[in-house]
């Protein structure tokens, strides 16, 4: 971890997520939920006793939309259905934007006028029970994270526990992606609640390009018989962070 002395080298970027040149170059970070611990060797800063968690847009779609300057509708109030979890490298960082509440750092942030208001929670689903360890180990030491060991593509089976959604965000590689993600739309997302989408091509398509596989994918979203059909918002390649993979925002019809 850094001290930082002098003059304060972090802005707001958006709600719970700063901006800086840090460490010799440009960094987005969060302000963390559980100071005194690093989730995946990121680097931590301190200033002013908050500590603030250097976000790589390497491991994380959600962090590469970010450096990318995508409006994300992800706010401190949102209540957010990530499928497709791991071991909680970018469920962290969603955390931290969740249970940040404008106290402390910075003292010019707007978002410190919002003092009383409802956080939200983060439903993290994830298939795989080696990494769901490490999940449970992160919502143990963060009041905000429901880890959920299920498979996505059966969203019936956590439907008792997750209430309504503001956002679905997914990270699953796999073929039916577009499906997963309509039918837990239709079971989770609130009406005009927002989809955020990572598409890997590779795992669509091996052999086709990925600009046709991407089309395709937005076509289903945009019409299935899944239950829940959106309208595409933005679309924006993760490349160089991530290749071959396509971040799509979308509203739900
Ligand atoms: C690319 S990794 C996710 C990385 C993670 N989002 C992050 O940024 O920290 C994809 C994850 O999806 C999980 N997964 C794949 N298919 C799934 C399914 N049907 N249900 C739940 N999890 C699934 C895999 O086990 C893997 O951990």
């Amino acid at each position: 971890m850094e001290t930082q002395s002098g003059d304060n080298p972090l802005r707001p970027f958006s709600d719970g997520v700063f901006e800086g040149k840090v460490w010799g170059k440009f960094h987005l970070l969060t302000q963390s939920a559980a100071p005194g611990h690093s989730v995946y060797g990121e680097k931590i800063l301190s200033i002013d006793g908050e500590e603030f968690r250097s976000w790589d847009p390497k491991r994380s779609k959600l962090g590469a939309l970010y450096y990318k300057r995508a409006s994300l509708p992800i706010a401190p109030d949102s209540n957010i259905l990530y499928l497709g979890a791991a071991s909680g490298t970018t469920v962290s960082h969603v955390s931290d934007i969740l249970a940040f509440c404008g106290s402390g750092f910075p003292k010019e942030s707007k978002t410190n006028s919002v003092s009383a208001r409802r956080n939200g929670l983060v439903y993290a689903v994830e298939f795989s029970d080696r990494p769901m360890r490490d999940l449970v180990m992160l919502a143990e030491r963060r009041k905000n994270i429901i880890p959920i060991l299920a498979d996505a593509s059966r969203p019936e089976f956590y439907f008792p526990i997750v209430e309504p959604v503001d956002v679905v965000f997914q990270d699953i590689a796999q073929a039916n992606q577009a499906e997963i993600a309509c039918k837990n739309s239709k079971y989770f997302l609130k009406d005009g609640g927002h989809l955020i989408l990572s598409v890997k091509a590779r795992s669509i398509d091996v052999v086709e390009n990925p600009k046709k596989v991407f089309k395709e994918e937005m076509k289903k979203l945009e019409k299935n018989e899944w239950g829940a059909s959106f309208k595409i918002l933005k679309t924006f390649d993760l490349a160089p962070y991530h290749a071959d993979h396509l971040g799509i925002i979308a509203v739900k019809k």
